[in-house]
């Protein structure tokens, strides 16, 4: 057991309109460790995290990269800081709001109480929940996901979703190197990699708001990513190349 048993990791380029917000909600939410990667926000984003590191010491962590190196591998570098020092249960959270940091507790729970190992808050769980969404956007995101679970089979909604807590247990048995999507494929990867390892997946209904500061990063490479890597993933678990 780590000195605190949960951290957040939240990824971000050029949040500095919603950081600060952020972490301070974050650390009002009491026994949770916060991560953030920054990838060189020209916006200066971490100069702030910097200021607030002076408030929060270490219960709030910040690891720089060079550029905009993408968010499956910002996640992939976060869960191996977590694994190498020690945390029980790790969550994913993006920095604009669109997820309620207050539902961190019952994500968290989810996973510490053993009802999952992987506690993914969904937005199709319970209908839709999406809160400001263009309609282009939602149509696009619905039908990814349908598309998603009929090709891997994943026995949830919302494949891509960004808002999770996983039990450490589950990063080790899966081996996080081995994860090489980056954009919204790398949520699909990571919750089909879980489920073929055996396991437990579990949605929780959580609404998600569209941002009010800042812009997605939204790309049409990352669309097209995770067209063909659904694909990929099914057809390596089928040769038991995972
Ligand atoms: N470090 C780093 N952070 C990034 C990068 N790209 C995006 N981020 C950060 O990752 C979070 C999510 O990025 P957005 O660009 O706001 O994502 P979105 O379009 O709202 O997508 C959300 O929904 C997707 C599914 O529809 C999810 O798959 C995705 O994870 C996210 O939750 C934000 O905190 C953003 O700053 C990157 O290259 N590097």
């Amino acid at each position: 057991m780590g000195r605190h048993s949960s951290l957040v990791i939240v990824p971000t380029y050029n949040e500095s309109h919603n950081i600060r917000r952020l972490i301070r909600l974050v650390m009002k939410l009491g026994d949770i460790d916060l991560l953030i990667i920054d990838d060189g926000s020209p916006d200066g984003t971490a100069e702030i995290v910097k200021e607030e590191q002076k408030k929060f010491s270490d219960h709030l962590l910040l690891i720089e990269r060079p550029g905009k190196l993408g968010l499956g591998t910002a996640y992939v570098r976060g869960f191996k800081y977590a694994l190498e020092h020690d945390y029980q249960y790790i969550c994913e959270m993006d920095a604009d709001f669109s997820h309620d940091p207050n539902d961190l507790p019952i994500l968290i729970n989810e996973v510490k109480d053993g009802r999952a190992d992987l506690a993914v808050g969904s937005r199709y769980a319970n209908g839709i929940s999406i809160i400001n969404w263009p309609l282009s956007r939602l149509i696009l995101s619905y039908s990814a996901n349908l598309y998603a679970r009929f090709i891997t089979g994943l026995p949830i909604f919302d494949t891509t979703a960004g808002y999770k807590c996983i039990h450490r247990k589950v990063l080790e048995g899966i081996s996080v190197d081995k994860i090489s999507s980056n954009g919204y494929a790398f949520q699909i990867e990571l919750h089909f990699r879980a489920w073929i390892a055996g396991f437990r997946l579990k949605e929780v209904a959580i609404i998600f708001r569209e941002r009010e500061e800042g812009v997605s990063k939204m790309s049409k490479s990352i669309v097209w990513e995770a067209i063909w890597r659904v694909w990929a993933l099914k057809i390596k678990s089928i040769f038991g190349a995972l």
